[in-house]
């Protein structure tokens, strides 16, 4: 099976080698496509080996594009490539390891040009990013070309969020999907899907000028154009852009002068069918200080929500960033780290990447301890088994009691309610029976736990100061 898999990929290769001799400097040939060695393919997956990291990154660097149309050519557009680098080992022991990285490296988006008609009125058109020529005016597209499609892992969670923004990268200004406003918490992928979507747009039609910018640079560059007067120019330059990305609109809440003048450009592109993609972290209608005019405007096109996501999905991306850095982690670490760090993506890759590099650094194994002291460190709510020891303290310490007098036989009422909450929480909290949680607290039966959880709830309904000690206590349980 090996041999077969090996002699495939060598000849697959060998017919790439070919391509490529054919349109590179032969010298460069030598040196970067000589020395490389196909091991496998496999899955449409062709592994080769190059001598070194540096090697990979000057392939990925100069010749990543030749490299993915030869490769196309042989296995088609699903191909893909996979570096396998012999490294030095650090130890110095003889035996090397590989580190397999995959080709990832995309072009960055070029400079866009446009011919601007000279125009009576603004013979000095100011572009907000670049001192423009005249009539030629470069227009960096500030998109962020490591933000694709390819690397956003697609879950219930964004389904219809990645979805519609496909939809708008294949036509923009075509679709009912305009504008398009993504919206969700921090660090669910918001940022990452708009530039996917500007990548793709740029990728697909190159012609067209893509502009990606956050609302606060937005209102930053309107502001310095009111203090120079140039609003009219600040306008004009937004209306030549063909896909305006907006980031973070929530942010021109309570800005009344930058959302007057994005509502004028709004309707410019709305009508001369561009398209609008906006992020923001709230749905439209829970958006504070925005113009009812504008609001109405966001709700034209899709609101697509960005939810949290959900275990599967935090997996793939696990495994998604330890294949980017080619690094291989036991299945239960992954999933660890997936199950307790759940409610942003960025905290994900923070405790993966951390997890990389402590066991790279001080060279220990990547186990599921180390994981243990990582997370933590990342999340503050990695579930705690509570016992019912901790619910007592946590209970007394609320009414500045002992734990000795709540488990006491004393009637007091404030005591009884305070033992009560202590019974309730265990029976919650703990998988004790409830003949356990009345022995340890002063040797009482099930049926007063029982009684006791009863009484909480029908307290919970009546009486709103208890209801307030409920939540407080049951916030620090949860902490
Ligand atoms: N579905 C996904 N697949 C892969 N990576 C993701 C996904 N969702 C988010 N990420 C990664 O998580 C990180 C945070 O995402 P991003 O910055 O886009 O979040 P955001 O919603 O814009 O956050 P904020 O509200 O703070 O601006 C990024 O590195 C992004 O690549």
């Amino acid at each position: 099976m090996l041999d077969y898999t090996t002699n495939n990929a060598k000849s697959v290769w060998n017919n790439c080698l070919n391509f490529i001799k054919d349109n590179i400097q032969e010298q460069a040939f030598k040196t970067w496509f000589e020395p490389i060695k196909a091991i496998e393919l496999t899955d449409n997956v062709l592994y080769i080996q190059v001598p070194s990291k540096f090697f990979y990154e000057w392939l990925e660097e100069h010749y990543v594009k030749i490299l993915k149309s030869a490769l196309q050519k042989e296995l088609g557009p699903g191909a893909k490539l996979l570096y396998k680098i012999e490294m030095e080992n650090a130890q110095g022991n003889k035996k090397p390891f590989t580190e397999q990285l995959p080709s990832t490296h995309r072009e960055p988006v070029k400079t866009q040009e446009l011919d601007v008609p000279v125009q009576q009125k603004n013979p000095e058109l100011k572009n907000p990013f670049v001192i423009p020529g005249i009539r030629n005016v470069k227009i960096e597209s500030q998109l962020n070309s490591n933000y694709s499609f390819d690397n956003f892992l697609e879950g219930e969670s964004n389904r219809l969020a990645r979805n519609a923004g496909m939809a708008v990268a294949n036509k923009p200004g075509g679709t009912a999907f305009n504008p398009l406003m993504l919206y969700g918490g921090v660090g669910l992928g918001k940022t990452h899907l708009a530039h996917a979507i500007g990548v793709e747009i740029k990728e697909k039609f190159p012609e067209k000028t893509v502009l990606y910018i956050s609302a606060e640079v937005f209102t930053q560059q309107y502001v310095d154009s009111v203090r120079k007067q140039t609003r009219n120019d600040f306008i004009y330059f937004y209306q030549l852009i063909d896909v305006l990305i907006v980031d973070d609109i929530q942010f021109l809440s309570g800005k009344s002068g930058t959302q007057d003048v994005f509502f004028h450009i709004f309707n410019y592109l709305h009508q001369n069918g561009k398209q609008v993609i906006l992020t923001s972290d709230k749905a439209p209608v829970d958006m504070q200080d925005i113009e009812q005019r504008l609001l109405s405007r966001f709700k034209w096109g899709l609101s697509a929500e960005i939810q949290h996501p959900d275990f599967e999905t935090r997996v793939n991306i696990a495994k998604s960033i330890l294949f980017r850095d080619g690094v291989e982690m036991p299945e239960d670490v992954i999933e660890y780290v997936a199950k307790n760090v759940k409610t942003n993506v960025r905290e994900l890759e923070g405790a993966i990447i951390s997890l990389i590099a402590q066991s790279s650094f001080n060279k220990r194994e990547i186990t599921l301890e180390l994981a243990k002291s990582v997370v933590e460190k990342f999340v503050k709510n990695v579930k705690k088994d509570i016992s019912i020891d901790y619910i007592q303290k946590i209970v007394s310490d609320y009414f500045s009691l002992d734990v000795e007098t709540l488990c006491s036989k004393t009637r007091k009422r404030h005591i009884v309610q305070a033992r009560q909450l202590a019974m309730f929480f265990s029976k919650k909290y703990t998988k004790s029976s409830l003949a356990n949680i009345g022995s340890l607290t002063g040797d009482r039966d099930h049926a007063t736990v029982l009684h006791a959880c009863k009484t909480v709830d029908n307290l919970l309904e009546t009486d709103k100061q208890f209801k307030g000690y409920f939540e407080d206590i049951n916030k620090k349980l949860s902490m």
